[in-house]
């Protein structure tokens, strides 16, 4: 369990992980190889099959001889695969993809269909004799079937499909759906992944104090680290969001309920469902949301007509005044967010830094401290900013072009050192160096 945790009693969760000492913002506080991996199907042939290094002009991908469906960087990776699962599916993989039953699912569920199938491709090794560390934590870990009682089909031989190994698959996915993880790199997902310690020592928040990221390294399986999102006390519990905490109260309650059999009781939901009624937001382009949106700004980032503040007290939610209310209505953020993502592309670019810094003030409001949205969207706004002082744009967006270039350096700096406290994950280059390049281009200036 390493240092760091403890396991202590939880009144509904079994068990919290707690603190043994001080944990500074930015520490890693546990690191874990991958106990099982599987490509979404979108990845296949982009990643090696093993390590998930993407292919690149250093990284040349080779295709298995047998099934001419998974990739590898090499023989280490190849290797392992084959050792741990492959030699065991490689031969049915393409009449399983292509079957009916197979062709049915969702693809979430073909991403779980093949990842149990590695997992019991092995029945022997799940033997109480041959159980590994990670085997047994996974076999420890609390259960929540699916409602509908579906377990995926298998790709394996007929004559492995024996009622010991059936029965196994049930047992095993009985526990996917509340404990397993799906893989990003730079909030992009590319796998899904059993981590058994990780699943058996974290619960959930959506206000949590640490998250997880995975690193990637050429033949070396997916390592996951968790980390700090800001100092932590000793005996304080360590969560990590286990869904994005910005979707709407109701869609995470039923999340939380279906898949994981429990109701949050974390800051942010106690505050949510205190909350009567959320007034529904006036319509995007209505001067009534303007005064919403400018009044959101100023709760979050202060008085942005001179510049944009570095938010200081991050995850605000509990003090926002009833005025404010609207914008916790599920059709807010995702119109702020087409209204960013289309006006930054199209402009009117006086739209795009208004939308831009409004979801700023969003994500500081009801994200944790140096949560990674909120380092990924103030860079994107400051890209967005530094462009606009590039072109004709920033005459268009009727905007002080010093201004602008001072918006885009708070915001840049902003960004700087939420990412730096996640630091690097997932694929190469990344917000990191953006940061980087953005900030030698803004020095020049
Ligand atoms: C990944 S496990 C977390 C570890 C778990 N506490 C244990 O002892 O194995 C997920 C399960 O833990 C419980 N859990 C996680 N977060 C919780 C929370 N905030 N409140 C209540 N139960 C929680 C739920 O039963 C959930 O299905």
């Amino acid at each position: 369990m390493g240092d760091l945790l403890r396991l202590d009693p939880h009144p509904t969760a079994r068990n919290a992980a707690v603190a043994k000492t001080p944990i500074k913002a930015g520490s890693t506080i546990m690191s874990v190889p991958a106990f099982s991996t599987c490509l979404l199907l979108t990845e296949k042939g982009r990643r090696c099959d093993g390590c998930y290094m993407l292919k690149s002009e250093a990284v040349e991908l080779m295709r298995c001889s047998g099934c001419a469906s998974s990739w590898y960087c090499g023989t280490t990776c190849q290797n392992r695969e084959w050792r741990l699962h492959h030699r065991k599916m490689c031969k049915h993989y393409n009449a399983f993809v292509a079957s009916g039953q197979y062709q049915a699912l969702t693809p979430h569920d073909k991403v779980d269909a093949l990842l149990l199938s590695q997992l019991v491709a092995d029945p022997e090794a799940w033997g109480t004799d041959r159980l590994t560390d990670a085997g047994r934590t996974f076999l420890n870990l609390l259960k929540v079937p699916r409602l509908d009682g579906f377990v995926p089909p298998l790709c394996l031989s007929r004559a492995a499909q024996t009622a010991g190994t059936v029965a196994l698959a049930e047992d095993l996915y009985s526990r996917f759906g509340n404990n397993n993880f799906i893989l990003h790199s730079h909030l992009t997902s590319y796998a899904h992944g059993v981590f058994p310690l990780a699943s058996r020592l974290l619960n959930h928040s959506c206000v949590p104090n640490a998250a997880c990221k995975y690193m990637l390294a050429p033949s070396e399986p997916v390592r996951m680290e968790v980390v700090a999102l800001r100092d932590i006390n000793e005996g304080d519990e360590v969560t990590i969001p286990y869904l994005d905490p910005a979707l709407p109260f109701q869609t995470r309650q039923d999340a939380l309920h279906v898949n994981y059999g429990f109701e949050c009781g974390c800051r942010l939901c106690t505050f949510e469902r205190r909350i009567e009624r959320v007034p529904t937001p006036p319509m995007r382009g209505a001067e009534e949301l303007r005064t919403l949106d400018a009044a959101l700004r100023s709760f979050s980032l202060g008085d942005i007509s001179q510049d944009v503040q570095v938010p200081t007290v991050p995850g605000s939610f509990e003090r926002l005044p009833a005025v404010l209310l609207p914008v916790l209505h599920e059709s807010y953020l995702p119109a702020l967010s087409e209204a960013f993502s289309k006006t930054s592309h199209e402009g009117p670019y006086s739209e795009a830094i208004d939308s831009g810094l409004t979801l700023l003030a969003f994500y500081v409001m009801l994200y944790p401290p140096n949560y990674p949205q909120i380092g990924m969207h103030a860079l994107e706004l400051a890209t967005t900013l530094w462009n606009l002082t590039c072109t004709d744009a920033s005459a268009m967006a009727g905007a002080d072009e010093e201004q602008l270039k001072r918006h885009a350096k708070t915001a840049l700096d902003f960004a700087a050192s939420v990412l730096q406290n996640f630091g690097p994950e997932g694929d190469n280059g990344g917000p990191l160096e953006e940061v980087s390049v953005l900030t030698g281009m803004l020095a020049e200036q």
